[in-house]
């Protein structure tokens, strides 16, 4: 969570500089000539998970690549401590950006433990060996994120779910301020899907920023401090979940007539649908 006082909570590791977050201001997006994400303004906090949400087709993807420099927006700037992301050099963002898309998919005979290792060349030197410590944070990341027990097995032979953690662990690996997640738990079962949502937690209160796209309401609500919510290209609602999360939102961005209320277990909002509303969601009229 953010400071009270708004400042940004000191480095992860409680000792270092405070880390920084990401702003995307104005941002839209064209695609062969066609706008695809239209005046875009958002902030990533430092200490906060922000889950961008939003139905098939809202943009999500789209303004993640940019979001991580990916690709160049057409209109507006994505920064990190005012410094435009994409004028920064490849190394440099590296370490302050994490970026893990929604298709992992590798076609090269590397193992998963070099995949990670691959997490640490933005902080090595041009022409240096690796060091203890990148061994040592490659090691500890694969813990993290469950996925030891893959270290030695080739890439090419993992399933959806354990690609999906392993490069996890490569963008844990960076070791930087922002993280951004296309869709993390799309792959995972209900273990491995806790185990990440709780990491994400995790890295937040250690100062990073999380982005991830979520699909599952109920996760974005349990897990966000913020949501994101993206509809025909455009940012229609930010704040807390309570605040997106309305059955009034639902029917109109998803098309579904909902019930909002509160999981006694978990104490986070349930969103449960119940019906599909009559006519396309606007996603779809769109087109
Ligand atoms: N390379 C491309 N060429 C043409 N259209 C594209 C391209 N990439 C995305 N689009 C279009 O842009 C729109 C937004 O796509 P995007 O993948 O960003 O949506 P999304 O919100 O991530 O969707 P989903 O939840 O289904 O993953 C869609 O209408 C999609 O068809």
């Amino acid at each position: 969570m953010s400071t009270s006082n708004g400042a940004a909570p000191a480095g992860r590791n409680g000792t270092g500089p405070p880390t920084r977050g990401l702003r995307a201001e104005g941002v839209g997006i064209d695609i062969d000539g066609r706008a695809i994400v239209h005046d875009v303004s958002l902030v990533a906090e430092p200490g906060q998970v922000l889950g961008l949400i939003g139905p098939n087709g809202a943009g999500k993807t789209t303004l993640v690549r940019a979001l991580a420099a990916v690709t160049a927006p057409a209109r507006g700037v994505v920064t990190i401590a005012d410094r435009p992301v994409r004028r920064m050099q490849a190394r440099e963002r590296a370490r302050q950006i994490a970026y893990v898309p929604q298709d992992t998919a590798l076609d090269f005979d590397f193992t998963a433990r070099d995949v990670v290792l691959m997490g640490r060349h933005p902080h090595v030197g041009r022409f240096e060996p690796l060091r203890v410590i990148d061994h040592d944070v490659t090691d500890a990341m694969l813990a993290e994120t469950g996925a030891s027990h893959l270290a030695g097995q080739l890439v090419t032979t993992l399933s959806g779910g354990e690609r999906q953690l392993v490069h996890l662990a490569k963008a844990l690996a960076h070791q930087p301020d922002v993280l951004l997640l296309d869709e993390p738990v799309a792959a995972l079962d209900l273990r491995h899907q806790l185990h990440v949502l709780q990491l994400l937690r995790r890295q937040a209160a250690r100062g990073m920023a999380v982005v991830a796209v979520l699909h599952d309401l109920d996760q974005a609500a349990r897990f966000c401090d913020r949501l994101a919510l993206m509809h025909a290209g455009r940012l229609v609602a930010a704040g807390s979940p309570r605040e997106v999360l309305t059955e009034e939102s639902l029917a109109e961005v998803y098309g579904v007539h909902a019930v909002v209320a509160d999981d006694v277990t978990t104490g986070a909002l349930r969103i449960t649908a119940l019906d599909v509303l009559p006519g396309l969601a606007a996603t779809e009229k769109r087109k």
